[in-house]
């Protein structure tokens, strides 16, 4: 099956958490690293896991409801900061740099003509972005299903050259409106705690935002219990679409997966209910601070490693949190143990 994914091998766990308590530390004493840790080796299948290069994948896309007053930048800046990531210059460029990771930027359905770029991958599902929702439906099925496969061969692509690790970034004027709207319909939570400021609204910008997302939700008037890809038809976008066809690609190769903020973890949501065990290859980077990333974080049971109170996006906070994954694995392959230090446990352990 394409979109199917297997739970996390559980054969080493035992071996694994033995491991990491001979460690020359009070048991428990590095936190969440131990979990990670844990979960890197079961991923892997191995005592000793190796990460390699991390791979940054940025996929951008327009949304037709920006044209509506979703965000307070105009849809231009979608393509415009595209061009910024081609020459080297966002925030994702300079965290990716300064941590080692690889930069893959992907259109997905920017609107606007890039012609022949080496480092641009073209995977337009549309020259136009999604429609707009408070009118119909953002995509059609088959624009839906091409997203997801895409997002999958991407994956896959990638997993090709030897990546081990896939962090996942986003770039989409409008795209915390379709995030919102996902994210409730998805987690059960009201709209209005989904909803908030994303690139900047003020308050007047944050009331018309609420106002029209909940003209949207009326128009779809989806049920309770819709379907994550009847969700995903309906709100968009191409970007959202494809980072969960790649979620899912990568998770089918054994891959960690990284999970930036709001609408990367909203991709995330869809793709956890098109194969729930993508969840188990999830690192959750950080705590955004558009509002409704609570109600995501709680109904994924996710423990961020890092709250700075971010909202940018671009997968900016799963690149700062790279080096924090990185400790876990290296405290895991290269901490002493109480017998090879020589130490006594007792008197280490009072
Ligand atoms: O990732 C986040 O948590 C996040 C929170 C707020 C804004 N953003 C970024 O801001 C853009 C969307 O904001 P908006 O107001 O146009 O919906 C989009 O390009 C995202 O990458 C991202
Ligand atoms: C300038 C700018 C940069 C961004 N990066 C990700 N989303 C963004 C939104 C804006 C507006």
């Amino acid at each position: 099956m394409p979109f199917t994914v297997s739970s996390i091998d559980d054969s080493l766990v035992a071996a694994l958490q033995h491991k990491i308590d001979r460690k020359t530390k009070p048991l428990g004493a590095l936190g969440l690293l131990e979990k990670l840790a844990l979960q890197v080796g079961r991923i892997q299948k191995t005592l000793s896991p190796e990460l390699g290069e991390a791979q940054m994948l940025v996929f951008a896309a327009d949304h037709g409801a920006a044209k509506a007053g979703v965000s307070p930048f105009p849809q231009d800046v979608t393509w415009q900061m595209v061009e910024n990531y081609l020459a080297g210059g966002a925030a994702i460029n300079v965290f990716a740099r300064q941590n080692k990771i690889r930069l893959h930027v992907i259109d997905a359905g920017v609107a606007h003509d890039f012609g022949e770029r080496d480092t641009l991958i073209n995977a337009k599902i549309s020259p136009t972005g999604t429609r707009n929702y408070l009118d119909e439906p953002a995509m059609s099925a088959a624009e839906r299903d091409a997203a997801l496969q895409k997002g999958r061969e991407i994956a896959h692509r990638v997993a090709d050259s030897g990546a081990r690790v896939f962090a996942f970034g986003e770039m989409g004027i409008g795209n915390t409106a379709a995030a919102a709207l996902i994210t409730s319909q998805l987690t059960g939570t009201p709209l209005i705690d989904c909803i908030g400021r994303g690139a900047g609204l003020d308050d007047r910008g944050l009331e018309h935002k609420r106002a029209l997302l909940q003209r949207a939700a009326t128009r779809a008037a989806l049920p309770a219990d819709a379907a994550a890809l009847d969700v995903l038809a309906e709100f968009g976008g191409f970007e959202i679409a494809m980072i969960a066809g790649a979620m899912i690609g990568a998770a089918q190769r054994g891959g960690l997966l990284l999970i930036d903020g709001f609408i990367v973890t909203a991709a995330l949501l869809v793709a956890e209910r098109i194969a729930p065990a993508v969840r188990d290859y999830c690192v959750f980077c950080h705590h955004s601070a558009e509002p409704g990333a609570r109600a995501q974080l709680k109904a994924l049971a996710a423990e961020p490693l890092i709250d700075l109170g971010l909202r940018l996006g671009e997968g900016t906070g799963a690149a700062l949190a790279w080096p924090l994954v990185q400790s876990a694995a290296a405290f895991l392959n290269e901490m002493a143990s109480f017998e090879s230090a020589g130490i006594s446990e007792k008197e280490a352990r009072g």
